[in-house]
């Protein structure tokens, strides 16, 4: 059997960090000057670089048998693949945006008009379930400019800060959705056990990036109130301490709720709160 194929990102906002979740996961390798490929030491497992809207289509024709993209990418591509994992990398939104002076209400009001983007397929699917039948010019790249330019009357692109369209005197119109990077497989992988294994690896590392430990002391009388406040991904850890009365408490909390629930715990009577970043886990 040939080695399973990875594909990640050669370039671009979402390589480093691919090839990050992959090294956190344990895959040892290293990417030889600009080659395609890399082995990964000591296990059966080649590394393709690749061009991040490349790998869609490349992962479903089965030339790589895993492949980390952008889930606007995957849509674009009208592809059948495996979804199997959402990494919580390169969150943004794709969306109709019109000049800021224009008089665009909704999407419907774009029947007839002239849409630039990089994303033609979702963008025609999108508009036409709102009534509106536009005439696509598609594009690889600097999308905002084009009204500028007069080649449209309004764009699809991706939108993160928002600052690209402040630059250009854009607003949104309507967003078609949001997305992330996501890990996806080719829907007849020969070494399917490799593959879930190696599922289950960035798993593990990717629900450790969104949690953090936290650990605190409290009285018996507020425990009950303090529980309520981490629960924890499945229950928290009590033990009772040296001090009578008191109890030590550890669970898992959302990274992105820390602060406030830290704030909850100390206003509840916890004491000695702290918070430790979580490596790699298995739950
Ligand atoms: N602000 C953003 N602009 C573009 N893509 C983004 C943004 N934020 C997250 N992404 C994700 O990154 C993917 C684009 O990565 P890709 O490497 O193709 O382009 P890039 O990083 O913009 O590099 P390039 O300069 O080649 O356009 C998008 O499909 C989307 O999933
Ligand atoms: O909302 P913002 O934070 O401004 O990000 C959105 C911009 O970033 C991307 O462009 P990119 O920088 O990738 O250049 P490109 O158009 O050449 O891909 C995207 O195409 C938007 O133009
Ligand atoms: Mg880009």
């Amino acid at each position: 059997m040939s080695n399973l194929r990875i594909g990640i990102p050669s370039k671009g906002r979402l390589a480093d960090a691919s090839a990050e979740l992959l090294k956190e996961a344990g895959l040892r390798f290293r990417r030889q000057d600009r080659s395609l490929f890399a082995k990964v030491k000591e296990m059966p497992i080649d590394i393709c670089f690749l061009r991040t809207d490349d790998i869609p289509v490349l992962c479903a024709e089965g030339a790589i048998d895993l492949g980390i993209t952008g889930g606007d990418l995957i849509i674009e591509a009208e592809v059948e693949v495996e979804h199997r994992l959402a990494l919580g990398l390169g969150g943004c939104r794709l969306a109709i945006c019109v000049p800021d002076d224009s008089s665009y209400q909704t999407a419907k009001d774009l029947n007839g008009t002239r849409i630039a983007t990089s994303f033609p397929n979702v963008t025609r699917q999108f508009l036409a379930s709102h009534g509106a039948d536009c005439h696509t010019v598609k594009l690889t790249g600097s999308v905002e400019v084009m009204i500028a330019l007069g080649v449209a009357d309004g764009i699809v692109d991706l939108v993160e800060t928002g600052s690209t369209l402040a630059a250009n005197r854009l607003r949104v119109l309507d967003t078609i959705g949001s997305y992330e990077t996501e890990l996806i497989q080719n829907k007849s992988v020969g070494d399917t056990e490799l593959a879930d294994r190696i599922v289950r690896r960035i798993e593990g590392v990717v629900i450790a990036r969104s949690y953090s430990l936290l650990e605190y002391n409290v009285a018996e009388d507020n425990l009950a109130k303090v529980e309520a406040l981490t629960p924890g991904y499945s229950s928290p850890t009590v033990n009772k301490l040296e001090r009578a009365g008191w109890f030590a408490v550890r669970a898992m909390v959302p990274r992105k709720e820390v602060i406030d629930i830290m704030e909850k715990l100390e206003a509840a009577g916890a004491e000695a709160i702290l918070e430790t970043t979580i490596q790699n886990c298995r739950l």
